[in-house]
C-alpha cells in the first residue's frame, strides 16, 4: 500500500498536476505533469520566468483553482474531491495566504485584520497564540499602527499586515506571492527571517514565489519552473548560484 502524505512528512502533495486554459488552437498549457511534495518545516522558493506557471501551481495547491489533470492533497485530504464549503473550511484552518489579490478588509483596522482568521473560525487566540501575534506585530513594526485602517497605510505596511495575518494562526502551510516585492531591503530581510523562523521553529511549510535571487537564498529549497514544468529542484543556494542558474535558463529559452 502507498504511504499517505503525512507518513512521508508532507504537508501538501501534488501528483501529475496539469492545467490547460482554453481549448483548441488557442489553448495554453500553464502546468504540465507537475509532481511535488511540500515538507513540514521546509521553506521553499518557487522561481521561473514570467508565464512559467508559478502562480498557477500555487493556486492549484491551495485549492483556489481546479486542475485539468492530477491530484492535490492537503495533509491526507485529497482536495480535488472536496466540495466548495469543505474546501473553504480546510483552507481557512490550514493555509495562510500572502497574495496581492487577498486584500485586507478596508473597514477593519490593523488589529482586526490580523485577528480575522480567528474571528472567521469563531474563536479568540489562546495565550501562546497571542504571544506569537505580539512577536509578529513587533517584528513587522506594526505596533504603532494597530488602530489604523488599510487606506491609512503605505503599500509596504499593508503587505506586512497581510504577512502577520497569514502567520497568526500558524497554519500548516503558507503560500506567499512575492512577499518582499513592496518592501525596503531591511524590512524584506526581516520578513524572510520571519518566514524562515515559521518553518524552522513551528514546522510550517512555506512556499514563496519570488523573482529575487536574494529572497530565494533564504529558502531551504528552490524549485525552478519553465513552460509549466519543474526543471530543477535544489537545496539551499547562494544568491549568486541562483542568479547564474536563472541566466542559464534564460539563455536556453
Ligand atoms: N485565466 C487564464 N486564462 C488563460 N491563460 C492563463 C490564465 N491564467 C494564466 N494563464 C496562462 O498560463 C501561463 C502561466 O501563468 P502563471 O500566472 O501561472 O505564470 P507565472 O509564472 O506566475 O508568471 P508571472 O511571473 O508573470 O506572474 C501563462 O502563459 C498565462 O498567460
Amino acid at each position: 500500500m502507498q504511504n499517505t502524505p503525512s507518513e512521508l512528512g508532507l504537508i501538501a502533495r501534488a501528483v501529475g498536476l496539469g492545467k490547460r486554459y482554453g481549448t483548441g488552437q488557442g489553448a495554453v498549457v500553464a502546468l504540465d505533469d507537475v509532481s511535488i511534495g511540500l515538507r513540514r518545516g521546509e521553506f521553499t522558493a518557487i522561481m521561473g520566468p514570467s508565464g512559467s506557471g508559478k502562480s498557477t501551481l500555487m493556486h492549484l495547491m491551495a485549492g483556489l483553482d481546479t486542475p485539468t489533470s492530477g491530484r492535490v492533497w492537503l495533509g491526507d485530504t485529497d482536495i480535488t474531491e472536496l466540495g466548495d464549503s469543505a474546501l473553504t473550511v480546510l483552507r481557512r484552518r490550514r493555509i495562510g495566504f500572502v497574495f496581492q489579490a487577498f486584500n485586507l478588509v478596508p473597514t477593519l483596522d490593523v488589529r482586526g485584520n490580523i485577528l480575522l482568521p480567528f474571528e472567521l473560525d469563531g474563536r479568540k487566540p489562546a495565550v501562546a497564540e497571542q504571544a506569537w501575534i505580539d512577536e509578529l506585530i513587533d517584528t513587522l513594526g506594526l505596533r504603532a499602527r494597530l488602530g489604523h485602517r488599510p487606506h491609512e497605510l503605505s503599500g509596504g505596511q499593508q503587505q506586512r499586515v497581510a504577512i502577520a495575518r497569514a502567520l497568526a494562526t500558524r497554519p500548516d502551510l503558507v503560500f506567499a506571492d512575492e512577499p518582499t516585492g513592496n518592501l525596503d531591503s531591511r524590512t524584506g530581510r526581516e520578513v524572510l527571517g520571519l518566514l524562515a523562523a515559521a518553518s524552522s521553529r513551528s514546522g510550517q511549510a512555506i512556499a514563496m514565489v519570488t523573482h529575487d535571487p536574494i529572497a530565494a537564498s533564504h529558502a531551504d529549497r528552490i524549485l525552478f519552473l519553465a513552460d509549466g514544468r519543474i526543471v530543477r529542484d535544489q537545496g539551499r543556494s547562494s544568491a549568486e548560484e541562483i542568479s547564474s542558474f536563472m541566466l542559464q535558463m534564460e539563455a536556453a529559452a
